[in-house]
């Protein structure tokens, strides 16, 4: 995965899936149970470094993915970060005025099970799985920051982004530094790759998209060619649709994550000749399984045949999935389709 990550082209493509370590494993659910919460097991490094590992065993998928959360900087940047049960992350104090920004005290102690996580994983893995860390990217870290919680259309934080736009900027700074920070971090303990997710890039019109998508990442990506340029690094911009070849052109990034709401065809023809994409099947087809999941993953495949390619879901794994299907998946993939 590796390699085609640096550019590449291999006849069957790598796999891994988001969100593959999680909920739709009856041996993550047992762990989570023992430990007691999700954010006890992301701050237990032997339990995240556990169930980072649990879906290699299951599937050898080509690439494991660091078992945290993408809000670990803002906890690191002074906010305070629970979970409600069967509702979500909540972050306090939301940030709606400068004075609030202000009265935060960053402390990157937050980090450190998550290295040490790292670093466990590190010495587990097989050198043929990549091992792949993550941060969120500023945009999508700033809307849980400023609303508080999930929200459907990020109305507070695209608000603010217009009425305040120098708060924004200022809550924005403090998120790229934080990442780089912590992006460096994850490596020097041992991840191979990084993916930054914006999970909520879709949300923003061209020109806000420039400035709060494509400039952050921009400078996320320049830090680490400078200080780590074998590293490479994936841009996931969900929701991006026509925006992402120019995501894909002005950010930097060595490969672009697309979403299953984007033509395969479209996207082998749009973005950069070369470039490694990765994606992007429907998580629901492989929750139907049978000829629909099989259609579904063979269309992706053959659109980007002539490419570096990353074989992914368009978005994370849905709690439902049969685990029987990601088994047929799997062996689909790796057979090269049909
Ligand atoms: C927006 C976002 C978050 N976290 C993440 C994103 C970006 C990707 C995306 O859009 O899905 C990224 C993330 N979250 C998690 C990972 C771990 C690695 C992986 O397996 O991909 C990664 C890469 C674990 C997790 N993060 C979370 C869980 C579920 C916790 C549980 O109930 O056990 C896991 C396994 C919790 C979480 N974390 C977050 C939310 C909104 C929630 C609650 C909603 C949900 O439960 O799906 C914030």
């Amino acid at each position: 995965m590796l390699d085609t990550l640096r550019g590449a082209h291999q006849p069957v493509p790598p796999m891994w899936l988001m969100r593959q370590a999680g909920r739709y494993l009856p041996e993550y659910r047992a762990l989570r149970a023992e430990k007691g919460g999700f954010l006890a097991l992301v701050n237990d490094s032997a339990a995240a470094a556990e169930i980072t590992l649990q879906p290699i065993r299951r599937f050898a998928f080509d690439g494991a993915i660091l078992f945290s959360d993408i809000l670990i900087v803002p906890m690191a940047l002074g906010q305070k970060l629970w979970f409600e049960t069967g509702e979500g992350p909540r972050l306090a104090p939301k940030i709606d005025a400068r004075a609030v920004l202000d009265g935060f005290v960053p402390d990157s102690a937050a980090f450190a099970p998550i290295y040490e996580t790292v670093r466990l994983v590190s010495a587990a893995l097989a050198p043929e799985t990549t091992f792949l860390g993550f941060a969120g990217s500023p945009w999508t870290v700033a809307t849980y920051m400023i609303n508080g919680q999930g929200s459907r259309e990020q109305a507070e934080a695209r608000r603010l982004a217009y009425t305040d736009p120098a708060l924004m900027e200022a809550l924005v700074d403090r998120i790229v530094a934080s990442t780089i920070e912590y992006l460096l971090g994850q490596i020097a303990a041992g991840v191979e790759a990084v993916q930054l997710f914006d999970s909520w890039a879709g949300s923003l019109s061209p020109a806000q998209f420039e400035r709060w998508v494509i400039a952050p990442n921009a400078r996320i990506v320049a830090a680490l060619r400078e200080h780590v340029p074998h590293v490479p690094v994936i841009g996931f911009p969900k929701g991006a649709g026509g925006k992402l070849p120019a995501y894909a052109r002005e950010t930097g990034v060595d490969a672009v994550g697309v979403d299953e709401t984007v033509d395969p065809e479209w996207a082998h023809a749009s973005l950069p000749a070369g470039m490694p994409v990765q994606g992007n099947l429907d998580p629901l087809a492989l929750i139907a399984g049978g000829e629909a999941l099989i259609s579904a993953a063979d269309r992706i495949l053959s659109a980007f045949a002539d490419r570096p390619h990353v074989f992914n879901l368009g978005h994370g794994i849905l709690q439902d999935t049969p685990i029987a299907h990601v088994e047929q998946l799997v062996a689909h993939v790796r057979k090269g389709g049909r």
